[in-house]
């Protein structure tokens, strides 16, 4: 069940509901009651603050609160563990501590149990406002501590809210108002602080950073200092973490005064758990999907985590290995899902017997979730404090566990004696041969079939060079030792995808950029850049942004399409999730095969074709005009590839061949063998011949072609005669047919004739008018000479009509 984001611890040990009202509340009862209270305050402040630092081994004995004590108690806590003996009684009395003790040794409580004391005893209510401040560094540990936090402040009756994001700013910012005790991640608390009208700390008492080096590394330096500049200066500061940092300037940005450090495990042999076994293996990066797929299914029954270093891989290793039917139940984790999704599969696999979750290391610190036997690490860790916080997810609190880790053989030396130097015992094993599986054509099936999966494929591959290419540790991960083509077909790619970008990467920024929470994330690019400008001479901005503009090339636009619009449904909620920014993109893309890189070189008019089609989605692949695939992603696309005539631009243009008698193909220049060539005299006599003969030839050629050209010009010609002939052959029965056709009434002779000269006269005006004025010429002259002066006028009269 996800915790609420805001409860009121209910009062006065009544765990079932709040404090029944007193209807007789006299004035006498009121003061009896400030006055039990101020005594009972009085009491317990002396007692924490003669404690004998060193005197509990047992929560009874702690100079707590009935509320605490009792709460604990219910929740079966009884013995102090050692980082809780020696912290909580220093931070009781309003040290600043500075803790670091194993992985799963209850760091928690050692800073939840002394939030709670020190402001029941500075009697904190509601009009207080914030009184203790409690930062962690993903919203899934911030839920985890606050969890705890219900379970053991039930008695109490202190406000508590959970600020992580993933809701509504509005929801939050009504009960921010309203806390005593904020749990929350550094950039929605920033938000907050940005956002929230008459959202002020100045009464804040403490502070806390879970996870301290994490949150004062350079991840989060920015949003860190933000918040820190809004919260008084006179407040008492805790910091636990398993791997603690005691470097000074960290500690000064947060103004601690006389801090006391309590590192209970320095001394021992190792910095993990005692009951962790721990392993290595060396596996070429192409045999890792292998490895680990085999070893899944030999552990069918166990619990397993398996760590990646992207969200992209840890999405296509789980979309792959799913249909893959390996017979344990999968589930993944990673920041870029949505929240409702992260809160239900950190449910579901804190409640889980038998399960494999992949995860990024969002899930690498401070989470406890219960009887995790193994924790693998398919991607090496960033360095030795990443790799002992996930490991740390198993062997908790005294109880067995074992991490594998695999190594690609050029990270092997490095890596081992980094964490040899962190005092962590780790033993090198070897994988079975008999038990490995090759997956790759499976694989290659896959993406085959569903290109979403492929284009993931894709992604996740330039996210892991990416992840790699942007190491601190530039003797254990050098990029030139990773074999990319055999890694790229391991992971079922049809080739490398093209990576562009590399030299960019800066490891810094990434991180900054990734903790801000997304809206800030935004706000932060923007102010980057006007900041950036804001150095500049107004010429010199105005070129930045220029070169800013251009950097934002069609190939990047055409990514960050295909990233919405390739990836369809299911896949697209992956990689969205929430609007969220693809980072990757900013320095690393995909380049895609095929079509897609040509239409990226095309022109503009083509590109704002491209544009209009962003909506839509994938339709199918098809076999392209030389047997390459082709995604048709767009109207225009599909249209291209329906025209025969633009599909033949796209063909190769063939080769021409000569045959010979027996039908056997020639190029059209063929080299003559060298020996006979030389053979058969010097070479300017062979041209003369040459040339001599194919003169003969030529002459010969010429006279057959005369003769030719001749006959075709006698048949033309016996053609056209015999065309004139047919036409007026042709016009005499066409006459006559007309005649035939008519269904003549039966009228007088003379209307006969009438009618069969106005047939006459219309065949004539059918025909062409050279013709008839032939015609007419030979009519005129066949007419009889006009004898008389009658007919001299009837003559005249009809050559005027
Ligand atoms: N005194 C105690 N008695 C019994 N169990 C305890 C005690 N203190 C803590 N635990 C249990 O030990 C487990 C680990 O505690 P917690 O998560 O606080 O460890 P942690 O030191 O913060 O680990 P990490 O470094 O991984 O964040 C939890 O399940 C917690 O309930």
């Amino acid at each position: 069940m996800p915790a609420p984001a805001h409860i009121r611890l209910p009062a006065n040990g009544n765990a079932s509901g709040p404090p029944p009202k007193q209807k007789n509340n006299s004035r006498l009862t009121k003061s009896l009651k400030r006055k039990r209270g101020e005594e009972e305050i009085a009491k317990l402040s002396g007692a924490v603050a003669a404690f004998d630092l060193k005197a509990a081994s047992l929560f009874s004995e702690l100079p707590l609160t009935r509320q605490t004590a009792m709460a604990l108690d219910k929740s079966h806590f009884k013995t102090l563990t050692d980082i809780q003996r020696k912290a909580i009684p220093l931070a009781l009395k309003g040290r600043d501590v500075l803790g670091a003790a194993k992985t799963g040794s209850g760091k928690t409580l050692a800073f939840l149990i002394p939030v709670l004391e020190n402001l029941w005893r500075a009697q904190w209510n509601t009009l207080d406002g914030v009184g203790a401040l409690i930062i962690s560094p993903t919203r899934e540990l911030a839920t985890q501590i606050f969890d705890v936090l219900r379970k053991i402040g039930r008695e109490h009756t202190f406000s508590a809210g959970l600020v992580i994001g993933g809701k509504k700013l509005k929801e939050e910012q009504d009960a921010l108002h309203r806390m005593n005790i904020v749990v929350c991640t550094p950039g929605r608390m920033l938000q907050h602080m940005d956002q929230t009208v008459g959202l002020n700390f100045e009464n804040l008492q403490m502070l806390v950073l879970d996870e301290a080096d994490r949150i004062l590394d350079m991840g989060f330096r920015k949003t860190l200092d933000a918040l820190i500049a809004n919260l008084p200066k006179e407040r008492q500061t805790l910091l636990f973490s398993a791997t603690q940092t005691k470097s000074v300037s960290d500690l000064a940005r947060l103004s601690l005064k006389d801090p006391e450090y309590v590192a209970v495990h320095e001394t021992a042999d190792s910095a993990t758990p005692a009951k962790l076994e721990q392993f290595y293996m060396v596996v070429p990066l192409h045999e890792k999907l292998d490895t680990l797929f085999a070893f899944l299914r030999n552990h069918l029954t166990a619990k397993i985590m398996v760590f990646m270093s992207s969200c992209k891989q840890v999405r296509y290793v789980y979309e792959t290995f799913r249909q893959l039917h390996i017979g344990i139940p999968l589930l993944h984790l990673h920041g870029k899902q949505k929240q409702t999704a992260r809160t239900e599969i950190t449910a579901k696999f804190l409640a889980a017997k038998n399960s494999c979750l992949f995860a990024t290391d969002v899930v690498a610190r401070g989470l406890d979730f219960p009887a995790v036997d193994w924790v693998i690490q398919l991607d090496a860790p960033e360095d030795p404090e990443t790799y002992i916080h996930r490991v740390g997810r198993t062997a908790r609190f005294e109880k067995t566990g074992r991490a594998l880790l695999f190594l690609c053989p050029s990270e092997e030396a490095g890596i081992t004696a980094r964490l040899e130097t962190k005092k962590v015992p780790i033993v090198r094993v070897n994988a079975k041969q008999s038990k490995k599986k090759e997956i790759k054509t499976q694989l290659q099936n896959l993406c085959f079939k569903d290109p979403e999966l492929k284009y993931l494929g894709q992604k996740a591959f330039v996210s892991y060079i990416r992840s790699i290419s942007i190491q601190k540790d530039r003797e254990s991960f050098k990029l030139q030792e990773y074999p990319l083509e055999e890694f790229a077909a391991s992971l079922g790619l049809p080739g490398q995808p093209r990576i562009r970008g590399l030299k960019t990467a800066d490891l810094e920024k990434i991180k900054e950029r990734k903790n801000l929470p997304r809206a800030l994330r935004k706000l932060a690019e923007a102010a980057e850049e006007s900041d950036s400008s804001d150095e500049d001479d107004e010429e010199g901005g105005a070129k930045k942004k220029e070169e800013q503009k251009k950097v934002r090339t069609k190939h990047d636009k055409m990514v960050e399409r295909t990233n919405q619009n390739v990836l369809a449904g299911h896949y697209r909620n992956l990689v969205a999730d929430n609007g969220a920014s693809d980072d990757e993109a900013d320095f690393l893309q995909v380049k895609r095969t095929g079509y897609d890189t040509s239409s990226e070189e095309s022109g503009d008019e083509e590109s704002e074709e491209e544009e209009e089609g962003e909506q839509k989605e994938v339709k199918k692949i098809v076999a392209g005009p030389d047997g390459k695939e082709i995604l048709i992603d767009s109207k225009r696309r599909e249209k291209l590839l329906t025209s025969k005539k633009k599909l033949a631009a796209l063909k190769s243009k063939g080769q021409k061949f000569r045959f010979d008698e027996e039908g056997n193909p020639h190029a059209l220049y063929e080299l003559q063998d060298e020996s006979a060539f030389h053979a058969a005299g010097a070479p300017e006599v062979q041209r003369k011949q040459f040339v001599e003969e194919e003169g003969k030839k030529v002459k010969v050629a010429d006279v057959e072609d005369r003769e030719l050209a001749r006959e075709k010009k006698r048949i033309k010609k016996e053609k056209r005669k015999q065309r004139e002939r047919e036409e007026i052959e042709g016009e005499v029965e066409h006459g006559i047919q007309l005649h035939d056709k008519l269904e003549l009434p039966d009228w007088s002779d003379n209307d006969q004739e009438e009618s069969g000269v106005a047939l006459e006269e219309e065949k004539r005006q059918e025909r062409p008018s050279k013709k008839r004025k032939k015609e007419k010429r030979k009519a005129i002259e066949a007419e009889d000479e006009p004898e008389t002066l009658e007919d001299l006028e009837a003559l005249a009269a009809g050559l005027l009509e």
